[in-house]
């Protein structure tokens, strides 16, 4: 439809005068400019690159003119910030509108008007008693012509970018049906906090949550609400860890595309990039103890606490049958954080060791078997256990067929020769390869590709089989 009017829910009519395109910081944009009946104009900024069938609602912003806050990069409010957020937001989900709404400054009332609020505010009144006391409405905003662009759109189900439940109302009551009311991420500032408290306590919006929304995950719940964009995706890449209850069992590896973990000299630094380590720490925060073979121990010297983001740290649980990690090692020096040393028989640990090592001695070869270490953990009451290195140890629990997920993380490198990640015997035929439902999350650079292999029992079990080799070589941390 274009160069026509439409009339919808009464009075209001928009004309779509001009299609164009516009290149921004978050990327391009197709630019549609309407007219109201009343001559003023407004542009709505389109991006459509995902499929719509099935996929969720589209993103839209309806984004009141603020001139102050949007042009001027004022701190009164948060305009400009939630601007810049929603076109961020619009742009990661590679589908959404925003309608830049004019006639909307100052809540309707006018740049003029909402500058005389301001200095009445600085004498003292809240945003609301400052309107009134103009003798001029809380907020005389209408939105039947953001329901027409978006009915011009075609768009009659969407997520609603915003704290404000009265534009949800109002966009429902011209027939735009609202999935979900979705925040963007801004935080509060000392300038606006005043401002920000009013909308809440006094024109009913959404107040921020309690906690962030990773500080529930971490918390071992699964939090509610309105989420923004990026929590929304933390729910869902963490979520499922949060639902699997008290027993879980998670491997993790970073490796390059050739599939190493380190160099052949064992250099295992930064293998893959920050956001797969922020990864690999939110996955300690979310289990009861971290495991790692002596090798990984020994070459890397490895703190495996959660560090990158907030979360308790996990107990340390080191497979050492022979006793060789150097006793002054991180985990066993470093007291934050208890740690369980698991040796055979033979293996001589030393007289005195800090309060927070527990040396578990296991008298036959057998106990070292994943599952046999995942019962014993899982006695003392671990049983969410995440496996981290290095590649034998990841590649016995992953052959014993006790992994529920594994998180493994390539990143665009190719080493050529090194410390190898995933190793067991394989198959003649690929009928044979291992394989699972999975999904994948793109990490910076890296590509992060989760096996679901709880999901794939019992179809396709993993045999158990003794392992060859106990040591470990390598691991990255
Ligand atoms: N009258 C008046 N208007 C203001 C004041 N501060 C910001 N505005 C205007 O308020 C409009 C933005 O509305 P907000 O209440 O900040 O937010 P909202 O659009 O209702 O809700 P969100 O969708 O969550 O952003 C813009 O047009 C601003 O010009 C003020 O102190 N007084
Ligand atoms: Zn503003």
């Amino acid at each position: 439809m274009s160069l026509e009017s439409q009339t919808l829910g009464g009075a209001t009519q928009i004309t779509r005068m001009v299609s164009t395109r516009l290149p921004t910081r978050h990327g391009e944009f197709k630019l549609l400019g309407y007219r109201d009946v009343s001559g003023v104009d407004h542009v709505a900024l389109i991006r459509e690159e995902g499929a719509a069938a099935n996929g969720p609602a589209p993103l839209v912003r309806l984004h009141s003119e603020c001139l102050t806050g949007d042009a001027l990069g004022s701190y009164r409010c948060d305009c400009g910030e939630q601007l810049d957020a929603a076109l961020q937001a619009i742009a990661a989900a590679g589908r959404g509108v925003l309608i830049y709404v004019r006639g909307h400054e100052g809540r309707g009332i006018g740049l003029m008007n909402k500058l005389r609020a301001y200095a009445l505010q600085d004498a003292g009144k809240d945003t609301v008693d400052a309107n009134t006391s103009l003798g001029l409405p809380v907020d005389a905003r209408d939105y039947r012509q953001s329901a027409q662009i978006l009915r011009d759109l075609g768009i009659g189900r969407i997520r609603l970018l915003s704290s404000n439940p009265a534009k949800q109302e109002a966009l429902e009551a011209q027939g735009i049906e609202v999935e979900a009311r979705v925040r963007l991420d801004v935080r509060d500032r000392p300038e606006n906090s005043g401002y920000l408290a009013t909308k809440r306590s006094r024109m009913s919006h959404d107040a921020p949550p309690e906690h962030h929304a990773w500080d529930t995950l971490a918390d071992g719940r699964l939090p509610g609400g309105a989420l923004t964009p990026a929590d929304e995706a933390l729910v869902q890449r963490y979520g499922p860890l949060i639902e699997a209850g008290p027993q879980l069992v998670i491997a993790q590896l970073g490796q390059s595309m050739d599939g190493f973990i380190a160099s052949r000299t064992g250099d295992a630094c930064f293998v893959t990039g920050e956001l797969d380590r922020e990864h690999l720490h939110r996955l300690r925060a979310l289990v009861d103890a971290v495991v790692v073979g002596a090798g990984t121990v020994h070459n890397d010297d490895c703190q495996l606490t959660v560090r990158a983001v907030t979360g308790t740290n996990p107990v340390r649980v080191v497979i050492d049958p022979h006793g060789r990690i150097p006793h002054t090692t991180t985990v066993l020096t470093d007291a934050g954080t208890p740690t369980l040393w698991l040796v055979g028989a033979e293996a001589s640990t030393p007289q005195t060791l800090s309060s927070h090592v527990a040396v578990h001695r296991f008298t036959s070869e057998q106990d070292f078997e994943p599952a046999a270490i995942l019962g014993f953990l899982a006695k003392l009451g671990l049983g969410r256990v995440l496996v981290e290195g290095g590649g034998l140890t990841v590649s016995r629990f992953l052959r014993a067929g006790v992994l529920d997920r594994l998180f493994l993380t390539s990143a665009p490198l190719l080493v050529g020769d090194g410390v190898p990640g995933i190793r067991f015997e394989g198959t003649d035929a690929l009928s044979g390869a291992l394989s699972a439902p999975v999904r994948r999350f793109v990490l910076g650079e890296d590509v992060c590709t989760e096996f679901n292999f709880a999901a794939a029992r019992p179809a396709s079990p993993v045999t158990a089989q003794r392992p060859d080799q106990q040591d470990e070589a390598a691991g990255q941390h």
